[in-house]
């Protein structure tokens, strides 16, 4: 991954800056910040909590779009519970940040997870759907991380995840993860082979029995 920065507000812009607001939710009053994607459309938020441009490392957590879990409270992955899990943290802490980044289904976008979880429901895993659909395991791009973090002022946080992939993305980008912090959800008999797949196909960090 480049190490270039993308700068916001700028001519060339990967990023844009549009506004913040207000966004009380069950666990803590959060600030929302909006961007947009020029080139694509797409349009992303982060979450902050407290003063997260101090310097001192920022309990942060990467969060890639699931509409499914996130919103419709399924029980296929652990996302929305993971979502959950990060903001009751930030709260606890009084300070933190989550960057909600608009790359639905590991980036093939909701219509072909859909098709995906149809494959799955005929007994693919998720690596051996998005495969048979055309698409890579995982096509996310973490890229974006780097003009959000300079706008809100971090350069050093402390990441909720199970996943290398993101702290290599960072790392690259010259963030310092200072720490890694797990995000254990429990299992269920629908979530049971994804979080297994998860662990042994996508190199995640979760306890060999999951
Ligand atoms: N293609 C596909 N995407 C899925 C499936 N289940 C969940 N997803 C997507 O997987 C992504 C999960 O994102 P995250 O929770 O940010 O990241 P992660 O890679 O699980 O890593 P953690 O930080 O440990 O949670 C979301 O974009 C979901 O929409 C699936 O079966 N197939
Ligand atoms: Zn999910």
């Amino acid at each position: 991954m480049s190490s270039v920065e993308l700068p916001v507000n700028s001519s060339e812009q990967a990023l844009e800056f549009v506004d913040s607001c207000a966004l009380p939710t069950t666990w803590a009053n959060f600030t929302m910040h909006a961007f947009i994607e020029p080139a694509t459309g797409k349009e992303h938020v982060a979450l902050t909590l407290g003063d997260v441009a101090n310097g001192e490392p920022v309990l942060a957590r990467i969060h890639s779009e699931c509409l499914t879990g996130d919103a419709l409270f399924s029980k296929r992955c652990d996302c929305g519970p993971q979502l959950e899990l990060a903001m009751q943290k930030i709260a606890a802490e009084g300070r933190g940040v989550i960057l909600y980044l608009r790359q639905e289904g590991r980036g093939i976008g909701l219509l072909a997870k859909v098709q995906a979880y149809h494959l799955q429901d005929e007994g693919a895993d998720t690596v051996e759907a998005n495969q048979r659909l055309g698409f890579a395991a995982d096509l996310r791009s973490y890229t974006l991380c780097d003009p959000m973090l300079k706008h809100l002022g971090i350069s050093s946080v402390k990441l909720m995840t199970n996943n290398p992939r993101k702290i290599a993305a960072l790392q690259n980008m010259q963030v310092r993860v200072e720490e890694q912090i797990p995000l254990i959800i429990a299992r269920n008999p629908y979530n049971e082979r994804y979080l297994a797949t998860k662990a042994s196909k996508l190199g995640h960090m979760l306890a060999p029995d999951l």
